[in-house]
């Protein structure tokens, strides 16, 4: 077992083709748009320039997050290393909401709503139907996960409850190694595990957004809490920018 500080980095994927359109995404498997590719040249570039190098790299099963470990991976000379994939690093399944613009809904529903449904911590949307258009209920690649844990919505806090186990037995025991943990994946699942890390209550969890494509490093203590609260972002300047537009989404059509 290695010394603490365990080093852990997060990446939330580049921008994908329905974070430009403004949709709620949730599971439905998009890729990449041009930008979010490049963004995701530029966080491998970040890990690198920093020395920070992953020995692994966790994602979800969505390509959006896949292309962007392997687009970053590249970047940094890191292309080579293991790789694990859980359904359980997904992005927050989104319901019924899968597939909507966000301008649309905020203008139906109203801000109240819109908002309980994109952030309160334990209020998921309406399900989405088993073969729904934006359904991935029948998708291959869900077909090991038992029916009574196949989502159809999520609020933040099942998915806390999903990915927690993961957390704890796939990545931290790659932590105790001493290998540095990429985890490539989405807002919300990435919400989740900051959450945890940062011990962030139910509430004020709303408030916390996460940009695409920007490395947020972590130290942990033998305690896998962090060492710098709410770790580093490789690139402050630009994280603060993308994080105020994540949080106006839904502002724009
Ligand atoms: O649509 C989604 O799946 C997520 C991430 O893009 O959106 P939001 O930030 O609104 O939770």
């Amino acid at each position: 077992m290695a010394d603490a500080p365990y080093k852990l980095i997060l990446l939330r994927h580049g921008e994908s083709e329905w974070n430009a359109k403004n949709l709620f995404t949730g599971w439905v498997d998009v890729d990449l748009t041009d930008k979010g590719e490049k963004e995701a040249i530029r966080g491998g570039e970040l890990m690198k320039d920093a020395g920070l190098l992953p020995d692994v790299v966790h994602t979800s099963l969505q390509k959006r997050a896949i292309r962007t470990a392997q687009l970053s991976l590249t970047s940094a000379d890191r292309h080579w290393i293991p790789v694990h994939r859980s359904w359980r690093l997904n992005e927050r399944h989104y319901g019924a909401l899968q597939g909507k613009n966000k301008a649309e809904i905020l203008e139906q529903f109203g801000e109240e709503q819109f908002m309980q449904w994109r952030r309160s911590y334990d209020t998921p949307p309406p399900v989405l139907d088993a073969d729904a258009e934006w359904s991935q209920y029948n998708d291959a690649r869900y077909a090991t996960i038992p029916p009574e844990l196949r989502p159809q919505t999520e609020c933040l806090k099942d998915v806390v409850h999903r990915m927690m186990p993961y957390w704890y037995d796939s990545i931290v025991p790659d932590l105790l190694t001493g290998r540095t943990v990429l985890v490539a994946a989405h807002g919300n699942s990435l919400r989740a595990l900051v959450k945890h890390l940062d011990g962030i209550s139910d509430a004020d969890i709303a408030g916390l957004n996460i940009p695409t494509g920007i490395p947020l490093a972590y130290e942990l203590d033998a305690e896998f809490k962090p060492v710098v609260p709410h770790g580093t972002y490789l690139d402050p300047e630009a994280a603060k920018a993308a994080i105020e537009a994540v949080k106006n989404q839904g502002k724009k059509k």
